[in-house]
């Protein structure tokens, strides 16, 4: 549970934020991939949009590369880029292709409003701020993916045969990306240590708070199939 007197920096944002980040976590359309009621094409609109926020999500950890002040920094964020380009887009495209969405078609799907929304704000936080701004802004999609994933997983029935979602819930519930969201945790950290003081904490939750909703508003345009 988020406790704003922790000294774990993902903890103070999270409670600091936490109407935006458990309409997030808690969304419909989580709750509909938990028990399987999600309806289908949600799921495949979701999927598609995901591949391209996928592929922004690698230019943020480029641009964290660029940011680092040091070679330890440098090499964190290299090994996030190398994640998301040699592994997870591997995992995306097969997990699209199960739903029967070819590569060429993720290729040719137009870019939704919330996902330029989205991954724009990321990249524009970057760009202005400096790397704790970034990662701040990183952290409710890699930290949250992890939480929805664990929760999830405790649900009854989540991982049964019969719920169409259960891949979904258990790659992220599973001890792999629970461990890339448990260092995520501890870049934070570090970090903070280095760079957060109390005059800028405000500032840090205003972003925290806005990738968040714009989490939330991604779950909507699964749900609403919106363009
Ligand atoms: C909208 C949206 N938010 C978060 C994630 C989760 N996520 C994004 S990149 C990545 C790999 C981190 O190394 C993970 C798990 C997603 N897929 N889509």
């Amino acid at each position: 549970m988020p406790n704003d007197q922790s000294n774990d920096l993902f903890d103070r944002l999270a409670s600091g934020a936490a109407a935006e980040w458990s309409r997030y976590v808690d969304h419909a359309f989580v709750r509909g991939m938990g028990d399987g009621s999600l309806p289908e094409p949600a799921f495949r609109h979701y999927l598609a949009q995901d591949y391209l926020f996928l592929t922004h999500f690698a230019r943020a950890y480029a641009l964290a590369v660029y940011k680092g002040r040091n070679l330890a920094d440098m090499r964190a964020s290299l090994n996030g880029l190398k994640a998301i380009l040699d592994v997870e887009m591997d995992l995306h495209v097969s997990l699209c292709a199960g739903w029967g969405i070819a590569e060429d078609e993720l290729e040719r799907t137009p870019e939704s409003k919330a996902t330029m929304a989205y991954t724009r704000y990321v990249l524009e936080t970057g760009l202005r701020g400096d790397l704790l701004d970034l990662h701040v802004a990183l952290s409710p999609c890699v930290i949250g993916y992890a939480e929805i994933g664990k929760r999830l997983a405790a649900t009854p029935g989540a991982l049964d045969d019969a719920n169409p979602y259960r891949v979904w819930i258990a790659e992220y519930a599973g001890e792999a990306y629970q461990s890339v969201a448990a260092s995520a945790r501890a870049t934070l950290n570090r970090l903070a240590a280095d760079s957060l003081t109390p005059a800028r904490f405000p500032r840090l939750l205003t972003i925290f708070a806005q990738a968040s909703r714009l989490e939330a508003d991604f779950w909507d345009m699964g749900l609403t199939l919106t363009d």
